[in-house]
């Protein structure tokens, strides 16, 4: 009797664990075509794709020709993934684990092998870096950032090492991308701020000049643009809290324990400090525009200790990307305002159809 019951019990894990494989890749194929068809930002990827070599050759110092690479699935897995955690937000914070439980029997299964595959590209990174530095050590100033965590390894362990790198890779890309998307999709709303990008690009490094360091500090009106384009419309929305003590605000208490959302479009879209809101003007980030403004109205990088630490970073890349693509290229688009481009959720913003941006060789 025992032995018939150890016997069927076997027979329905077996069962079990086949069905779970068979479904999970049957929903690998079809979350693939889901996210496809959803992330239709058209040139995002391109953009994605560049900022994932730059960023990768920086953190790890090795090109891996990601963005011509065509079996480099790495931001479209990304993509997956942020696709999967961004329905789970919404829909767990509106309807509880039961719709979480449904998501992840759904599809989590699919979204773990991502991960895993994601994960042990970039081990193999730190392999790869690992074994370089020891045949060929590097000088301290030239140490990229991978390097500097492995030369010191009493304070970083490699799963940590791993840790960071994941989320440095993870955290840079897509959020510039998504910024980058909107710059561009904005200047060709508005020809003629673009037109003083251009001005300004000709006139601080000129056509073809290779672009340098030193140039960048002198882009201000680029870099006002940039940071009107995420005001209007920030690359990550929201950003979360864990409240560790109780907070007063006006005659609400948040209490200790509670885990808030701050919304930072909307705050971004306040009248109160933004007046007209919704009308894209660089001019809001002259200096004395910003002394007059309380510096918690403007988080595109959130605030307070646990803010974005590749702020600064992120916008020398964006300031080059921006510098390189306009004395180049007219950018054109057909919208009249943001609205029309119609956002839906993910971790980052994005377009629900196609955005609509185009690019003309300047002449
Ligand atoms: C336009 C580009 C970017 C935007 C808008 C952005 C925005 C953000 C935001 C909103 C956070 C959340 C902070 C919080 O929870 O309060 C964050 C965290 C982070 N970002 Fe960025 N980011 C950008 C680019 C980058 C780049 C280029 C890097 C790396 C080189 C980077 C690395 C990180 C890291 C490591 C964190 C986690 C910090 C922590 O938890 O302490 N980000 N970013």
């Amino acid at each position: 009797m025992v032995l018939i019951k150890i016997l069927i019990g076997g027979c329905a894990s077996v069962v079990l664990i086949l069905t779970a494989v068979a479904w999970s890749l049957y929903r690998k194929r079809h979350i693939f075509e889901f996210a496809k068809n959803f992330n239709s930002f058209k040139f995002y990827p391109i953009l994605g794709n560049y900022l994932q070599l730059r960023h990768t050759e920086i953190i790890v110092g090795k090109n891996y020709n990601l963005q011509t690479e065509t079996s480099n699935k790495l931001l479209e897995e990304m993509d997956v993934i942020q696709k999967y955690m961004g329905d789970n937000f919404t829909i767990g914070s509106s309807f509880g684990y039961i719709f979480q439980l449904k998501e992840f029997v759904a599809n989590g299964w699919s979204v773990i092998l991502l991960l895993n595959k994601i994960k042990s590209f970039l081990s193999n990174m730190v392999d790869f870096r690992e074994t370089e530095l020891k045949k060929c050590p590097v000088i301290d100033s030239k140490l990229s950032f991978l390097d500097a965590m492995l030369t010191h390894s009493d304070l970083f362990l490699p799963s940590v090492t791993c840790k960071e790198l994941n989320i440095f890779v993870l955290a840079a890309t897509d959020t510039t991308g998504t910024a980058l998307t909107f710059t561009f999709t904005l200047l060709g709303m508005y020809p003629e701020i673009q037109e003083k990008v251009y001005e300004e690009v000709i006139t601080e490094i000129g056509r073809n000049t290779p672009i340098e360091t030193d140039h960048l500090p002198k882009l201000k009106f680029t870099e006002r643009v940039l940071l009107e384009s995420m005001r209007i419309l920030p690359p990550v929305p929201v950003v979360g809290r864990y409240i560790t003590k109780d907070i007063k605000v006006g005659d609400k208490i948040f209490p200790k324990g509670a885990n808030v959302f701050i919304y930072v479009l909307a705050l971004h879209h306040n009248s109160k400090y933004w007046p007209n809101p919704e009308k894209f003007d660089p001019d809001r980030f002259l200096p004395d525009e910003i002394a007059n403004r309380s510096p918690y109205c403007y988080i595109p990088f959130s605030g307070g200790p646990r803010n974005c630490i590749g702020k600064t970073y992120a916008m020398m890349s964006m300031k080059v990307a921006v510098a390189n693509v306009i004395r180049n290229f007219k950018i054109s688009s057909k919208y009249k305002s943001i609205d029309e481009m119609e956002m839906t959720s993910f971790i980052t913003m994005r377009t629900k159809h196609d955005i609509d941006c185009h690019f003309s060789p300047r002449t």
